[in-house]
């Protein structure tokens, strides 16, 4: 094993920190820290009917993400008015369906620039790259999931399939190229048709908050062991913030979150709002394209 440094070992070859991507959202029953690891587990379903406490995790992520070298972007189909008072900290967010289909369209190009990046440099992902070379990691907060699927009437039927396939696309390539996802919602079930089932498939990292109906407990962790969907079905109403959580090493926990207010998040993305680098400056590269070809590529 090496003691001295190799001076054949170029310095702007080293990893990035090892924290970088980590946020310790709570405790699991076993006494351990709750880590949310983006680079371990880059995408996540985050369910519970309301007031179980989803909101409170994803303000746990905002304080822990706010301070790193991130973009933070979010789609909030509920009017924004979950995530409005982080905007600070945001680089993009979607309020309506046609802002989320350009935001989409938006991160399938970079998707699809950073496999370039990566193909020349012959890396298999952007952190083989040379940090001066390596663009932004990019967390993208979805509020409701649902609403991204829900059709009001048969006019959005287009509109629907185009943005259920580029979030399919970032959840199956979005490792690789930096782009996480972290997708909360009440509902998940398959009645969202099955754009939502193939998104879950994609999705190694799984959180059950209390539900109301036995599909979402099921959508979200019911292709893991039977034993954690009965756990999950027994939180009580009166523990928001505890939730049965999965990922990819095959266990399952029960856990609570740390209690982190909205006055908290708001905070921190005020604090941090110097660190959120604009959106056209993140995409100002990214040549005029047509999404749907890179959609169907
Ligand atoms: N880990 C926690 N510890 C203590 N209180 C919590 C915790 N998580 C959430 N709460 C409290 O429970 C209530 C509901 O939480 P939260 O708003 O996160 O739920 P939600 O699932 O997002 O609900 P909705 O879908 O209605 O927005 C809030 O008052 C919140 O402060």
């Amino acid at each position: 094993m090496a003691t001295m440094r190799d001076p054949l070992v170029k310095v702007d070859h080293l990893p990035a920190s090892p924290d970088l991507l980590k946020v310790t959202v709570g405790r699991l029953e076993t006494g351990k820290s709750w880590v949310v690891d983006f680079r371990t587990v880059p995408h996540w379903l985050n369910a519970g009917a309301t007031q179980s406490g989803k909101s409170n995790l994803a303000n746990a992520l905002i304080v822990g993400l706010a301070p790193q070298p991130v973009a933070l972007v979010g789609f909030d189909l509920k009017g924004g008015v979950e995530f409005t008072p982080y905007s600070p900290r945001l680089s993009a967010l979607a309020t309506d369906r046609t802002e989320s289909l350009k935001l989409l369209d938006d991160l399938v190009g970079l998707m699809i620039d950073r496999m370039g990046l990566c193909r020349q440099a012959a890396a298999r992902n952007i952190w083989q790259l040379p940090p001066a070379l390596r663009p932004v990691p990019i967390v993208v907060l979805v509020d409701e999931l649902a609403e991204l699927y829900l059709m009001a009437d048969k006019s959005e039927k287009d509109e629907i399939a185009r943005t259920s396939t580029a979030l399919l696309r970032v959840a199956q390539l979005g490792r690789a190229f930096g782009i996480y996802l972290f997708c909360c919602g009440q509902r998940i079930g398959s009645d969202l048709g099955p754009g939502v089932t193939a998104l879950r498939a994609q999705c190694s990292g799984r959180i059950c908050h209390r539900v109301n109906d036995p599909e979402t407990a099921t959508m979200t962790l019911g292709d893991l062991d039977p034993a954690a969907l009965a756990s999950a079905r027994a939180i009580a109403a009166e523990t928001p913030g505890v939730a049965i959580v999965a990922s990819q090493d095959g266990q399952w926990y029960r856990a609570r979150s740390f209690y982190v207010s909205e006055h908290t998040a708001e905070h921190a993305a005020k604090t941090y709002a110097h660190l959120a680098l604009p959106w056209d400056e993140i995409t100002a590269h990214l040549p005029d394209y047509d999404p749907s070809e890179l959609i169907d590529a």
